[in-house]
């Protein structure tokens, strides 16, 4: 079967919330799914990506806009007649069948003949890993394994697209990262259309081909997890996807696309510089920890004081104090990890590169 994309246009949904009044959960999303693509919806808790997911669904229905998924408009149709699989955080099995009875259900009610069905759910089960396992019931079954069944079941009745919301919560962190790489390998394999609910970004930048970062109903960027990465177009962006840190700093003048500013005692030249930017004014500047290079005192564009320092094995974090403000420094040398300790000054660079001027933000994290 060809893969299909999925396409929203300026879909939106209002709820009436108890307590927080009317919420525009989904405000005016556009969007489109490639055929074959694992396209994940990340953002924090209540941005509005359940129910975008719920709208491809058929769960929930959209106050304005349409759903398509290839060719048909399927904005009106009913969940069942969508044909998708669905994958949730709670599994949803149903404890009274067996694992055979819960994955050939829904080719029972496509009305398949017994012998049809017996070597189709065989086939999806040994893809998932669990073949001799068909007389189980769900509550013998570890986490992990019940959440292979809940594909399974997904994936038998041969959907166009597979949804997942969600779908590791319940698993310990070794079985998410498991269970997160045979999600891709057999989504990859199938080659269907696939939507994914996140909340955690290594999650979403381990598994997806690309990612959207919900804010507050809208769509704040999409991109693959290395363009969100390095080239994030706003604050919010920055800080969900990684850790970055605020700089502050003084735009000197802006001529020809090249800024020149201070940070600190230092004056960098920013190439491609946005024109939106004005000379004689103060903004907040962004540089990831691993983009500041630590030196001895005596180098470097400015100094500061090592505040703390914790040892990760491949990796040491400090926060160095810099004129009385707080930077996060992440050093992937292991060499330097010896040279640098608790309480010593430091000279610290910065290359212009990779020194971001953004689009302030509403942050929530
Ligand atoms: N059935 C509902 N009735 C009322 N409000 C709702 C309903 N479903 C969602 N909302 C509200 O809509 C907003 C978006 O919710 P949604 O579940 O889509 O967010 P989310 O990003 O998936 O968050 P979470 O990760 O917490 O599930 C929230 O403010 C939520 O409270």
């Amino acid at each position: 079967m060809e893969a299909v994309n999925i396409r929203l246009q300026h879909i939106s949904k209002t709820f009436i919330h108890k307590v927080k009044g009317e919420v525009a959960a989904v405000n005016d999303v556009n969007l489109e799914i490639k055929p074959g693509e694992l396209l994940t919806l990340l953002g924090p808790s209540g941005c509005g990506k359940t129910t975008t997911l719920r709208m491809v669904a058929g769960f929930e229905t959209p106050d304005a806009g349409r759903v398509y998924i290839g060719n048909e408009d399927v904005t009106d149709f009913m969940a069942n007649r969508r044909n998708i699989g669905f994958v949730f955080q709670n599994y949803a099995l149903f404890p009274h069948l067996s694992i055979f009875e819960n994955v050939a259900y829904g080719l029972k009610v496509k009305e398949m003949t017994k012998a049809e069905i017996v070597p189709t759910v065989s086939d999806v089960l040994k893809m998932v890993g669990l073949k001799g396992y068909e007389h189980q019931f769900p509550n013998q079954l570890s986490g992990g394994e019940q959440q292979r069944v809940a594909l399974a079941r997904a994936i038998v009745i041969k959907p166009k697209v597979l949804l997942f919301d969600e779908p590791l919560s319940n698993l310990d962190a070794k079985l998410r990262v498991y269970t997160r790489s045979e999600i891709r390998r057999l989504q990859k394999a199938l080659h269907i259309t696939a939507v994914y609910v996140t909340h955690d970004q290594e999650e979403a930048m381990a598994i997806s081909d690309r990612i959207v970062v919900m804010n507050q109903g809208r769509i704040e960027q999409i991109g693959a997890a290395e363009e969100l990465y390095f080239a994030p177009e706003t604050e919010f962006v920055a800080k969900f996807i990684g850790k970055i840190n605020t700089l502050p700093a003084r735009v000197n003048t802006v001529e020809n696309d090249v800024m020149s500013l201070n940070i600190f005692d230092h004056t960098y030249q920013l190439q491609d510089a946005s024109a939106q930017v004005h000379p004689d004014t103060n903004l907040n500047v962004f540089v990831r920890p691993e983009f500041i290079k630590l030196h001895q005192p005596d180098q470097g564009h400015f100094r500061g004081v090592i505040r703390e320092r914790t040892f990760l094995g491949e990796k040491v974090e400090y926060v160095v104090d810099i004129q009385g403000q707080q930077i996060n420094v992440t050093s992937y040398d292991p060499l330097e990890h010896e040279t640098f300790a608790l309480d010593q000054g430091v000279g610290i660079q910065l290359d212009p590169r990779n020194i971001k001027i953004l689009q302030p933000g509403e942050v929530e994290k």
